[in-house]
């Protein structure tokens, strides 16, 4: 009998089901819709911690004690602010470019700032957490400032670490129920086990290339919207629709034409994606305290329609579908929504990355090769032009 298993056996598209690594920063049970950070349930961690707090315990792996929170606060309170060097860098920078390439390239800057030393030297590992943490935010206010015409609003020492972001958006204290709720979505978009952009913090670290690389590898890939980025083509879907009436049609034009609803579906999650359980409730919260938002009723309904047409292929919201609604009750643009993604996020590569540095072994895996084998080399002159460039599947436009 022969044993090999065929190609297709061993090829799963988009490595779909393939464990990537051995992991304890996260769990994620897809079924149940369960959400795990070092064991303690989102839930948990949303309504009790702090996304400072869920920051330590992923790249530390334990809750911290009271001395040891309030050191890392202090570390990253006092590491706030970006060198002119990088401001000035962003001025060169068009204003009308998506702060997620401004944060891409500018994470990558930061490394140039920071002499790369050993990293299996814990003061270095250490620096590089405190740094990316504190500084990412301040790079992402310090752009949205500069498109705008105006000076970054330098960070503001007095303020925890939500409330100093809203700050430097706007130059005013922001409303602490505001800044509980900041804070609060940023726990929940902290981690989340071997996603697209996490995958590519650990390939990137698997070269034992340096941490900025690292995070700046993975912002890139946060980027595209079918990850983080979807969390802003969501509020663009809602404007589009526009109200209640135009929810089915929308839905079903989608589905005929085969287009992706934004904000739904999930690799894992075949439930309704605990976060955004979560996230609609915050939302709830600050309508009530802060006025309606009319896109509400059309997510809402959105949510309905799309259960009925395709909740039995498992398709429900995902984090991405309810946060814009409360950013924008928060009164962020929403091209900022996948960088507020990213600082979240930045707590869950870097656990990653200290996780991957543990038991390193460079990624490297195979492929299936489907191409062609010993062609001759045809001279330029006697090539013909057989397909227009239009046509042709594999040319690159
Ligand atoms: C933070 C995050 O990254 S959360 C995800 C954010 N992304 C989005 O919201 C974009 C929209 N969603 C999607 O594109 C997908 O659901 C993904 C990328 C998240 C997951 O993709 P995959 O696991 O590869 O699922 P896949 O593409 O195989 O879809 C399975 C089936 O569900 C359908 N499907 C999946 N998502 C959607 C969607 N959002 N709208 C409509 N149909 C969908 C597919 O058409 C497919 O149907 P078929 O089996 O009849 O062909
Ligand atoms: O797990 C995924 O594939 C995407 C996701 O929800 C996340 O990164 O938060």
């Amino acid at each position: 009998m022969n044993c090999m298993m065929t190609d297709s056996e061993v090829f799963k598209e988009g490595l779909a089901g393939v464990p990537a690594a051995k992991s304890r920063v996260s769990h994620v049970d897809g079924t149940d819709g369960i959400l795990e950070y070092r064991g303690i349930r989102i839930e948990e961690l949303a309504k009790s911690s702090s996304f400072i707090e869920v920051a330590y315990l992923l790249i530390w792996g334990k809750l911290p004690t009271q001395g040891e929170l309030e050191e890392f606060e202090y570390e990253i309170r006092t590491h706030r602010r970006i060198k002119y060097h990088i401001r000035d860098m962003m001025k060169c920078f068009p204003e009308t470019g998506h702060p997620m390439d401004a944060l891409q390239t500018s994470a990558a800057a930061l490394g140039l700032f920071y002499a790369r030393r050993a990293l299996d030297d814990p003061n270095y590992i250490r620096a590089a957490v405190v740094r990316l943490l504190a500084k990412i935010p301040t790079m992402v206010a310090a752009f949205h400032m500069i498109r705008e015409g105006n000076d970054p609003i330098q960070p503001n020492d007095k303020l925890d670490y939500a409330s100093n972001f809203l700050y430097m958006l706007t130059e005013k204290e922001p409303d602490p129920f505001a800044a509980k709720v900041f804070d609060v979505c940023l726990t929940l978009h902290a981690e989340h086990t071997m996603n697209a952009s996490t995958f590519s913090a650990r390939v990137t670290a698997s070269t034992l290339t340096d941490p900025y690389a690292v995070i700046a590898s993975a912002v890139g890939t946060l980027a595209g919207p079918l990850h983080g980025g979807a969390n802003e083509e969501v509020l663009n879907m809602l404007e589009e629709i526009g109200s209640v009436e135009n929810v089915r049609p929308y839905v079903e034009k989608c589905l005929a034409n085969k287009q992706r609803i934004m904000g739904f579906g999930h690799r894992v999650y075949k439930v309704k994606d605990p976060r955004a359980i979560i996230l609609q409730d915050l939302a709830e919260q600050l309508f009530a305290k802060m006025g309606h938002d009319e896109y509400y009723e059309i997510a809402v309904e959105l949510e309905k329609v799309v259960e009925e047409y395709v909740g039995q292929k498992g398709i429900y919201p995902n984090v991405d579908f309810y946060s814009g609604l409360v950013y924008r009750k928060l009164d962020i643009p929403s091209d900022l929504f996948t960088p507020l993604f990213a600082i979240a996020r930045v707590a869950g590569w870097l656990a990653h990355w200290k996780e991957q540095l543990s038991v390193n072994k460079i990624y490297r895996p195979t492929q299936i090769y489907i191409g062609d084998h010993n062609l001759s080399y045809v001279p330029m002159t006697e090539r013909v032009v057989s397909v227009a460039r239009n046509e042709d599947p594999n040319a690159i436009i």
